[in-house]
């Protein structure tokens, strides 16, 4: 089984991912990390200092780990298009996404693209099969991962659940070269 924790970087993904697995002994696999260090990626974006993942490599890496484990959580923004039998969709406020990234140390255009998308629900658009969204907004770790959990046991979906573009429509209309 593949539970997919997705949304915009930033949001609390590997955090989440981390508590979730620890708690039930399940492997988690960060995307981000295994596509560097397994080379699963066809070229880098140097401007965005990111990978253009190949997504062959990376179903055969996954479907290799899956001959040993029979539940894996996977960790990253792109998690929800591995073909999940389960997607947590996180999302949180555009503010504390900026302050996150920024805090990481990521170039202002990257950091406004991941606002963006965080606003125009892009990971919960791209997302397909069970969904289950959460706005972890002021929530500690170990309370967002309770609610999955309960999610997960009773077969919940849920979707729909935030909307920034009312109180944040100004990042949309910004552009940085
Ligand atoms: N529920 C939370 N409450 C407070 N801080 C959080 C929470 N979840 C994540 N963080 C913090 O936000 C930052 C980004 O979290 P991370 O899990 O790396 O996000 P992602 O994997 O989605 O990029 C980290 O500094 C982390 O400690």
């Amino acid at each position: 089984m593949r539970i997919a924790i997705t949304g915009t970087p930033g949001v609390g993904k590997t955090t989440v991912s981390k508590v979730l697995g620890n708690k039930f002994g399940i492997k988690v696999i960060d995307i981000t990390e295994a596509v560097k260090k397994h080379k699963l990626y066809t070229e880098k974006d140097e401007e965005m200092d990111s990978y253009v993942i190949d997504f062959e490599k990376l179903e055969n890496f996954i479907k290799e780990i899956e001959e040993k484990e029979k539940v894996i959580i996977l960790d990253g923004h792109v998690s929800h298009l591995l073909n999940p039998d389960y997607t947590i969709v996180l999302r949180c406020n555009p503010e504390i996404i900026k302050e996150r990234l920024e805090k990481r140390g990521y170039k202002p255009k990257k950091v406004l693209e991941n606002i963006q998308a965080e606003i125009l629900d892009v990971c919960l658009c791209e997302s397909k099969g069970k969904i289950y969204e959460i706005d972890t907004t002021g929530r500690d770790v170990e309370d967002i991962v309770s609610e999955i959990i309960e999610a997960i046991k009773n077969k919940k979906e849920r979707k729909g659940i935030v909307d920034w573009t009312e109180k944040y429509f100004d990042y949309l209309t910004l552009e940085i070269r």
